[in-house]
């Protein structure tokens, strides 16, 4: 099947970053940068985004698309169903690249401007098809955050915009609507408002840049991340909630707290002051290597609030449940013609926080695959969510783990699960775990089924039982599985 295209104008930190969620989400990628070496920079973005967002959610993302570069605008827009616009800031280049877009793209195609202050009527002024030109805001690293801010006018219909909202989501955004145009749309105004105090307090020698940040990390960063403000102050109201918040705060939004919109002049001096306290601060990594922290504690953090099914983490759950669906993952054992093969049970890649001390994936991340992988045969024959919550599951009794190869952030791992033996309460599973043809690990668990009223060995109902049954003779008759039954120190 082909893949559908989507076509980068201006691959810097920005164009990169939409580069790598397009590809890694299946998407051909064709790239125009007149700079010789975009096509390294992007190479590194790459890299960064390969270790980092195919392991997100806990179900692998389609595979990767293919990247091309471009000599002209119209190479790279031939075929494209988004282009994305990601060049410098500046008006007069935005209007010569989105009208040399326009001269070759599809009318259908949706074109997003990555600009983080123009408007959207600023940018369809004098264009061949104002209808078509939409900003579509991201944050950075665009591969990782989810907010893409969707700014239109009156000249982009309902379904267009629908339609730039559906392909969004499907990678993974969370597309915004701003409601009303204005300069720097929603976030940045935020940002440039803390921006501008924090220059301040360095320029009056207040803080330091360091300071500055560990005042932002230690404290009310942390909170934005999961609550955002209007929450956060909510929950600071006590139990009077937020009209307490308001009669008590209130009075200091007329206090001299903030320097408004007072801006420090840009003298040599400040900027000198600033760079020599970043690097003071930071100097010691690399640009890239700093971007590998932030992007590890950023997929460490939103896999959190995954777990905790809230903001950012309840996105990646719905992404999740989407690419689940209709995949032979989402299959139960009744709607399978043939079960004689081992049954595909995880495929997904690995997270970064399932990476240790050696870089590889942590041996205690080992069991979590098996025991993700026994959950979903338990599902495969009805031992499901409903069927639990009704008081039947299974315990496992005893595991075997055997390490044959490494896995890395990132590698796609496949689990395929045998059935050595299931009948009545007694269930013996042999999982497999692979990185395409290479065998990575073995898993063996005996369980048993349980009634979780008595917190005994029970029977299964019979449609588990028929169900696991079935698998289970369809599986004696393929060979043992090499290492089963096993004991620790045997040689193979
Ligand atoms: N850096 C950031 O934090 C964010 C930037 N943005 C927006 O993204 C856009 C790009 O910004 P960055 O990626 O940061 O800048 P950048 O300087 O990293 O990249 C701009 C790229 O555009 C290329 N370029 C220059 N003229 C071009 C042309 N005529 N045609 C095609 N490519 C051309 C340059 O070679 C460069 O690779 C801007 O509109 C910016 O406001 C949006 C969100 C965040
Ligand atoms: C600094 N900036 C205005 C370019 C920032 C953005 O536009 C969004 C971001 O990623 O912070």
């Amino acid at each position: 099947m082909n893949k559908q295209v989507a076509a980068i104008i201006g691959g810097g930190v920005i164009g990169g970053g939409w580069a790598a969620r397009f590809a890694l989400n299946g998407w051909d990628v064709q790239i125009f940068d007149p700079d010789p070496q975009a096509e390294r920079k992007v190479g590194e973005v790459m890299a960064n985004a390969r270790r980092s967002l195919p392991g997100m959610v806990d179900v692998a993302l389609p595979t990767e698309g293919k990247l091309t570069f471009h000599d002209t605008i119209a190479g790279a827009v031939d075929g494209a169903v988004w282009v994305q616009e990601s060049v410098p800031e500046q008006l007069a280049i935005k209007h010569t690249t989105l009208a040399e877009i326009q001269k070759a793209c599809s009318p259908e195609a949706v074109i997003g401007s990555s600009t983080s202050g123009f408007k959207p009527s600023e940018l369809q002024e004098g264009a061949l098809r104002p209808e078509q030109i939409i900003v579509a805001h991201p944050f950075n690293p665009v591969y990782l955050l989810p907010l893409i801010e969707v700014v239109p006018t009156e000249a982009n219909t309902a379904a267009f915009l629908d339609g730039a909202d559906t392909i969004l989501k499907a990678m993974g955004f969370y597309p915004l609507r701003v409601r009303k145009e204005i300069d720097a749309h929603i976030a940045d105004r935020f940002l440039e408002a803390v921006w501008r105090e924090a220059l301040w307090l360095v320029k009056d020698g207040v803080a330091t840049t360091e300071e500055i940040d560990n005042a932002i990390r230690y404290g009310f960063g942390i909170r934005w991340a999961q609550m955002g403000l209007f929450e956060t102050y909510r929950v600071a109201g006590g139990e009077a909630g937020m009209k307490h918040f308001m009669a008590q705060f209130g009075p200091a939004l007329k206090w001299p707290w903030t320097k408004l919109m007072d801006v420090p002049e840009f003298t040599d001096e400040l900027v000198d002051l600033i760079a020599g306290q970043s690097d003071d601060q930071s100097g010691a990594y690399s640009i890239r290597e700093l971007e590998r922290i932030r992007d590890t504690n950023l997929v460490s953090m939103m896999r959190a609030l995954k777990a905790q099914d809230w903001g950012a983490g309840a996105l990646m759950n719905a992404q999740e449940k989407t690419l689940r669906a209709g995949s032979p993952l989402a299959a139960r054992v009744d709607d399978l013609d043939d079960v004689s093969a081992p049954l595909l049970t995880v495929h997904r890649a690995v997270p970064l926080d399932w990476t240790d001390y050696n870089g590889h994936m942590n041996e205690a991340k080992y069991l979590q695959a098996f025991c993700d992988a026994t959950d979903r045969f338990m599902e495969m024959i009805g031992c499901d969510a409903e069927y639990i919550s009704a008081g039947g599951s299974y315990f496992t009794a005893e595991t075997h783990i055997r390490h044959v190869n490494e896995a890395l952030a990132g590698t796609v791992i496949d689990v395929r699960t045998q059935v050595l033996s299931g009948a009545g309460k007694k269930m013996h599973l042999f999982h497999e775990m692979y990185a395409g043809e290479t065998l990575l690990a073995t898993g063996e668990h005996f369980l048993l089924h349980v009634s979780l009223k008595t917190r005994r060995p029970s029977e299964p109902a019979p449609h588990v039982l028929s169900a696991l049954e079935r698998v289970a003779t369809a599986h004696a008759a393929l060979d043992a599985p090499a290492g089963m039954g096993r004991a620790v120190g045997q040689r193979p």
